[in-house]
């Protein structure tokens, strides 16, 4: 079986890592969206999907010395504007899967009418494992290092990533 599973990553979090943990021990393969891949620079999105490909990569290989060895394909996804075109697009883009997991409402929407198996997982502490919060915490200079795994810290540190958010929100002028 071979899983897909989308996010924006804005940043990849321990909420993200604990789905793919359930995904791993149900599914061999995964194949990771990296979704709205055009956006960068932005509020809701401060990373590129260059950037966000290093983040998952690392955490990715972090959860592997835990699970083991798996296969993981992780392809940067831009968003089109069609709904409707949207499933056809993403399965043009990607090696073959055969589930999707995701827990947010449109992807499963569109998945399960394009006739995918669909499933959800637990929220793990969505207060804190959310990105948002994740980048008001970067904005307030609180701390938000504790939210996701440590090869991502390393990732957003090496590229001075809460900088750039500070100087994109205007707080560091
Ligand atoms: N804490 C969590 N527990 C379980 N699933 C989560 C959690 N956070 C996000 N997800 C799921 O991961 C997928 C990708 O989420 P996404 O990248 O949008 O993260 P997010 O934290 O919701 O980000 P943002 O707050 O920036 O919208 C979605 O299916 C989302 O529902
Ligand atoms: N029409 C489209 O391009 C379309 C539709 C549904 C989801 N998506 C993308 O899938 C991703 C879903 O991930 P999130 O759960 O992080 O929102 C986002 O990047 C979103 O833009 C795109």
């Amino acid at each position: 079986m071979r899983a897909f599973f989308i996010g924006r990553f804005q940043p990849y979090h321990l909420g993200h890592h604990e789905v793919l943990r359930e995904i791993f021990s149900e599914v061999e393969e995964v194949v990771i969206g990296i979704g709205s891949a055009q956006e960068s620079h932005t509020i809701e999105n401060p990373f590129t999907a260059g950037e966000r490909v290093m983040m998952v990569d690392r955490a990715v290989g972090e959860l592997m010395a835990e699970v083991g060895e798996r296969k993981v394909y992780i392809i940067p996804l831009e968003d089109v504007y069609r709904n409707s075109l949207w499933v056809s697009h993403v399965v043009s883009m990607t090696p073959y899967f055969n589930v999707v997991y995701s827990n947010n409402p449109l992807v499963i929407r569109l998945f399960r009418e394009a006739g995918f198996e669909v499933r959800k997982t637990k929220l793990f502490n969505r207060v804190s494992y959310q990105g948002t919060e994740i980048r008001r915490r970067m904005i307030c200079g609180e701390r938000w290092e504790d939210l996701v795994p440590r090869p991502v810290v390393e990732v957003i540190e090496g590229i001075d990533g809460v900088k750039r958010l500070r100087d994109i929100a205007g707080t560091d002028v």
